[in-house]
């Protein structure tokens, strides 16, 4: 669940807003504060948003309020909001080797790549979204450069693209791909079927579970994990880092996504605190992070 509050701002407020690494400091878990110029054709007009991951108090709300000049307006955005994301712009994206399509597209795909169709229904993960094809992008890169993975774990699989892709670059691997919401799994199971992925408990074949985090006796008996992927959000990962990190081999890797630039280095000094060293951090707004257990 997620909170925004909106307030309107200057634009020099908002280009200061823009500059300021944690604005709410004292907040429990601090919101991603972003300034908008929603009007080109009124650039004095900026607003401010802040997504919270809980209900902000009203301490923040004032705090918010003095960034700006107007009135706050708090709204708690509907449980869909990932499936609006996931459902834009459905053309076919290419990451590393991967080329993901919709079922309408089929006939587009190259004979060179390793190809998914991925229909997304009420799930997220179509690999239009650059946590999900950074998130690739990272995969293609490890085996790429070597790397080998003999069980692996994709903890908020959403349509299960990233669990396959790993499944296809490891095809010995035993796998788990998990989410905290059943009808991300039920579409991760039809996707698995469309693509020929076999569910099971042997090596090349995928497990699926609904759990939060590790919590699934499923996960625990899998564990340690020489590969775990999640591509969650800034607030949960950084909550998760002693699971995480506790489930990973002692030469484990962990690719995290679903964070923003400015929360990167934060949930990175959560992994880095319990051990983990830091090998790749992306670009952009979404970065991924690469992190291993291994000094
Ligand atoms: C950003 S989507 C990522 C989906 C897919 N892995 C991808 O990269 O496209 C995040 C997914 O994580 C799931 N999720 C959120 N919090 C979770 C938690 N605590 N435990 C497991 N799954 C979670 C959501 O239901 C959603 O399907």
């Amino acid at each position: 669940m997620s909170w925004r509050v909106t307030v309107p701002c200057t634009r020099a407020q908002g280009e200061a807003i823009a500059q300021t690494e944690d604005l709410l400091p004292e907040a429990d878990n601090s919101p991603v504060v972003v300034a908008d110029e929603p009007d080109p054709d009124k650039p004095d007009d900026w607003v401010l948003h802040a997504y919270f991951d809980h209900a902000p108090s009203e301490a923040e709300v004032a705090r918010l309020r003095e960034l700006g000049w107007g009135d706050p307006q708090v709204e708690e955005l509907p449980e869909t909001d990932w499936v609006t994301k996931s459902q834009q712009g459905l053309s076919p994206l290419r990451a590393g080797r991967f080329f993901v399509h919709t079922p309408m597209h089929y006939s587009d795909r190259p004979e060179t790549t390793i190809n998914f169709e991925i229909d997304a229904g009420l799930a997220f993960g179509t690999g239009q979204h650059a946590t999900t094809s950074g998130c690739l992008e990272a995969l293609d890169k490890l085996e790429r450069r070597g790397a080998r993975f003999a069980n692996v774990a994709d903890i908020g699989t959403g349509t299960g693209l990233l669990a396959f892709a790993a499944m296809a670059l490891w095809p010995d691997a035993r796998s788990i791909a998990t989410d905290i919401d059943p009808i991300a799994v039920d579409v991760a199971r039809d996707n698995a079927a469309i693509n020929g992925v076999k569910l099971g408990h042997g090596k090349g074949e995928l497990l699926l579970a609904v759990a939060d985090g590790m919590g699934s006796p499923m996960l625990t008996a899998r564990a340690p994990f020489d590969l775990l992927i999640a591509n969650i959000l800034a607030g949960p990962l950084i909550e998760l880092a002693a699971d995480f990190t506790k489930a990973l081999t002692p030469d484990g890797t962990i690719i995290l996504a679903g964070l923003l630039n400015t929360q990167a280095d934060a949930v990175a000094q959560a992994y880095e605190a319990r051990g983990l060293t830091l090998r790749e951090r992306g670009h952009g707004e979404w970065p991924v992070l690469v992190l291993e257990a291994a000094a």
